[in-house]
């Protein structure tokens, strides 16, 4: 019985798990774009730092707005100013800008548009409450309180908000050290003229490479090496003593020329190298020294599923993220029939749309052949087929997976 795609995933993330040992360094804020929190993340201070005006209007005490609803106006304050020496007389209100800091004794601001202004003062047309418009100190990032977890990618809006409490570092994982390797005679290093009849371009190890550097690895790359016994086995030697974790492509299937798994064999352990799953079938996952191994399937769209299927929550769980699950999947109607075969787990590549009703429905991306990566170009999530599930008739719901930002 071929292991089921939950199994192999599951021993990939537990073997990730044992081997963590993991290093931490210092980085700017700018530099920790995608990179994982190595510590919480504890804020030095409160945000807003002050009780501050929301509005452009009038801070005033409720107190006076009973005596009268026209109340002069005694000044102004504006963001940047400093109001600890301000005095502000009973029965008059003061002028105060978005931003800038209330008077301890306001009880509110009035938002201009709900005033009118006249040479007597100001009057209040609206009903007043304690605290409108008034943005407290602390109400947003207390001060002192964790902001964000051990283990957390950080995006955006995360060091966004790191930056409002005027962080300019922050300590941050290693990098995790991939080495990559292509297998096969038939390769051709892209931007060279293809070395005869029979011969391919080594595109898998340009695609590894664009996507262990979105997943912010450091990348050792020891190219293209023929389908010879030896020279794969030392290859993989120099890659496990440099790296975390070695990703070669091709050589995994039964072929005369597969060498992969026998030197993977000869120099480590094997926990698996084929499971239930179309396409990427033939995928080898061991350990050589300390280094875990993934061996890909060298046909270019079994090489990028199995990557973001399997290498992708290994890497990331090896890189420190406390990792939960980045699946974001629901179920669909299919706009057509689609082939399947019972007996393994289907990532066929879809194009989500709303159809002509205003509904929601997926399509193929054409042929689904693992050679073909066109497949790949115009769709927007893979729609999932169960492993026991037969042909599927157009209208039929399916499980369908939007791609996550590694292949957008
Ligand atoms: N008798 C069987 N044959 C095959 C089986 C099987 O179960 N029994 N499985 C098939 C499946 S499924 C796949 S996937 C492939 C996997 O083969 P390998 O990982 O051993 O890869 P290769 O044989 O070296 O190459 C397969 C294919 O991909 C092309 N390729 C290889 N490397 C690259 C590269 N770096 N860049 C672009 N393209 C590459 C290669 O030329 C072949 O066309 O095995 C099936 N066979
Ligand atoms: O697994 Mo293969 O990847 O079906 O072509």
């Amino acid at each position: 019985m071929l292991l089921t795609f939950q199994q192999a995933k599951q021993q990939m993330l537990q073997s990730a798990s044992t081997i963590k040992s993991l290093h931490s360094e210092k980085v700017t804020l700018f530099e920790a774009l995608e990179r994982i929190t190595a510590e919480p993340v504890i804020s030095p201070i409160n945000v807003p730092s002050f009780d501050n005006s929301a509005m452009d209007g009038y801070a005033i005490r409720l107190a006076d707005l009973k005596q009268s609803k026209l109340l002069p106006r005694a000044g102004a304050i504006f963001a940047g100013d400093d109001i600890s020496n301000l005095h502000w007389s009973q029965g008059t209100c003061l002028r105060i800008m978005t931003g800038a800091p209330v008077p301890k004794d306001a009880d509110a601001v009035v938002m201009q548009e709900q005033t009118e202004k006249s040479d007597l003062g100001i009057a209040f047309l609206s009903q007043v409450k304690a605290g409108d418009n008034i943005r407290r100190m602390g109400e947003d990032v207390k001060q002192d309180s964790i902001i964000i977890n051990k283990g957390t990618k950080l995006t955006v809006p995360t060091l966004s908000t790191l930056a409002t409490l005027g962080m300019s570092e922050l300590v941050v994982f290693k990098k995790l050290k991939v080495a990559i390797l292509s297998t096969g005679n038939e390769l051709t290093p892209i931007g060279k003229p293809l070395s005869g009849n029979g011969a391919i371009y080594d595109s898998n190890r340009f695609t590894l490479k664009l996507l262990l550097s979105k997943l912010n690895c450091e990348i050792v790359d020891l190219g293209i090496i023929a389908d010879d016994p030896n020279q794969i086995k030392q290859a993989l030697i120099s890659a496990s003593s440099q790296a975390d974790l070695v990703i070669t492509s091709g050589g995994v299937s039964v072929g005369d020329a597969d060498y992969t798994k026998t030197a993977l064999k000869e120099l480590g352990t094997i926990n698996f190298w084929k499971m239930a799953i179309k396409p990427g079938k033939p995928f080898a996952f061991g350990k050589i020294g300390n280094a875990l191994f993934c061996g890909l399937p060298g046909n270019p769209v079994s090489t990028l599923v199995t990557f973001y299927q399997l290498v992708q929550p290994l890497i990331l769980v090896l890189s420190g993220l406390e990792y939960s699950s980045m699946d974001f999947s629901f179920k669909v109607k299919t706009a057509t029939n689609l082939k399947k075969t019972v007996g393994r787990l289907d990532f066929q590549r879809g194009m989500l749309q709303i159809n002509a009703q205003g509904e929601l429905e997926v399509s193929p991306t054409g042929a689904q052949g693992s050679h073909i990566t066109q497949s790949f170009n115009q769709a927007n999530c893979f729609i999932v087929l169960e492993q026991e599930r037969g042909n599927v008739a157009k209208g039929e719901l399916v499980t369908v997976e939007l791609f996550n930002a590694l292949l957008k």
